[in-house]
C-alpha cells in the first residue's frame, strides 16, 4: 500500500516529482504538498488533485514519509519545528543540495529514518534520475520505498558513499540546465543566420532528443562512436566538432561540472 507522503516546500523540484507520481498512478490522496504561497497550492491541487496546506506541521503529521524541498538556506529553520513532531516511525526524505546527513539529522533529531537524494527536474515527464544514499542503519523496507518513490519519475542509482551526491549534483541534477544553455546558444546562433525561432526551436528539440534516444538505445557504442556516425570526414560535422575542440569545450564542461562539486563541498559547510 502507498504511504502518504507530505511535500515539504512544492517549489520546481517538488512539483516535478509531484507531477511524475500522479502520472505514474501514485495516488494522488495521498499525497500532501505544503507551501507558503497559495498560487502554487492551487495550481498543485487543480492540476493533479494533491491535498494541499500552508501548514508544514499538520502535513508531516498526516504523513509517513517527509519529502523535504525547501532551498538549502531554509532547511535548519523549517526543520525546527518539524523536529519537535514524533517522528519515530516516520521517514525523511531530503532533495537539497548540499545538506549533509549529519546536518538533517541534527535538525530533525534520532528518531526519524533519513534518506538523502538528487533527484532533477526532468522527474516531471517521468524522465529522471535520482541519486540516492541513506546513512547505515536505515531500514531496507524505507531504502526500497525510497527507491520505489524515486524509480515513479525516472532512474534511481544508490549510492555507497554520501560525497557521492555532488557527482550526482554535477552529472544529473544541474545538467539539465548545462542542456538548456547548450541549445539556448544554438538558437541564438539559428536565429542570427536568419532561422525563425520557432524553426531553431523545433530542429535543437528533435536533435537533442534524438540524440539522447540514440545513447539510450545503443548501449553497446561509446559517445565518441555515435559521434563518428555523423562526422563525416572532410564534412560539416567535422568543422563544427573542430572548433569546438579548438576553443577547449572540453575544458570548459570540466570546470563547469567542478564548480558544481565545489558549491556542493561550500554549501555543506554553510548549512
Ligand atoms: N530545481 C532543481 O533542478 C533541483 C533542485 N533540487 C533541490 O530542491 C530544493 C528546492 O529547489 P527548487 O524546487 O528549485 O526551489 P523552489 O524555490 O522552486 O522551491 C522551494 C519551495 O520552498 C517553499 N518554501 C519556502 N519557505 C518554506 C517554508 N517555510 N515551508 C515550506 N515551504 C517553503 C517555497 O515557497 P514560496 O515560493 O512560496 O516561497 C518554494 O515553493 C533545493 O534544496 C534544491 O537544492 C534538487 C535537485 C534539482
Ligand atoms: O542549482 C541547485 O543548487 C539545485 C541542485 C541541482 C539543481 N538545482
Amino acid at each position: 500500500m502507498s504511504r502518504t507522503v507530505a511535500f515539504i516546500g512544492a517549489g520546481n523540484m517538488a512539483r516535478s516529482i509531484i507531477s511524475g507520481l500522479v502520472a505514474s498512478g501514485y495516488p494522488a490522496a495521498q499525497i500532501i504538498a505544503a507551501n507558503p504561497s497559495q498560487g502554487k497550492l492551487d495550481a498543485l491541487a487543480s492540476e493533479f488533485g494533491v491535498q494541499t496546506t500552508n501548514d508544514n506541521l499538520a502535513a508531516c503529521e498526516q504523513a509517513e514519509v517527509i519529502v523535504l524541498g525547501v532551498k538549502p538556506q531554509l532547511m535548519a529553520q523549517v526543520c525546527a519545528p518539524i523536529a519537535e513532531l514524533d517522528l519515530s516511525g516516520k521517514l525523511a526524505l531530503s532533495i537539497a543540495a548540499g545538506v549533509t546527513c549529519d546536518s538533517l539529522q541534527s535538525y530533525l533529531g534520532s528518531d526519524v529514518a533519513l534518506v538523502r537524494t538528487m533527484p532533477n527536474t526532468p522527474s516531471l515527464l517521468g524522465l529522471g534520475l535520482t541519486g540516492l544514499y541513506a546513512p547505515a542503519g536505515v531500514s531496507q523496507v524505507d531504502r526500497d520505498f525510497a527507491t520505489e518513490l524515486m524509480a515513479a519519475v525516472g532512474e534511481t542509482l544508490w549510492l555507497e558513499q554520501e560525497a557521492q551526491i555532488d557527482q550526482v549534483i554535477a552529472c544529473a541534477g544541474s545538467s539539465p540546465a548545462y542542456f538548456f544553455l547548450f541549445m539556448e546558444a544554438m538558437e541564438q546562433a539559428a536565429e542570427k543566420m536568419g532561422v525563425t525561432q520557432a524553426d531553431a526551436r523545433l530542429m535543437i528539440q528533435q536533435a537533442a532528443l534524438g540524440a539522447a534516444e540514440m545513447v539510450k538505445h545503443n548501449p553497446q557504442l561509446s559517445l565518441a562512436e555515435l559521434r563518428a556516425q555523423v562526422t563525416s570526414k572532410g564534412g560539416t560535422t567535422a568543422k563544427a566538432i573542430e572548433t569546438f575542440e579548438q576553443q577547449g569545450l572540453r575544458n570548459s564542461v570540466a570546470d563547469a561540472m567542478n564548480a558544481a562539486v565545489e558549491r556542493a563541498q561550500q554549501m555543506a559547510k554553510e548549512f
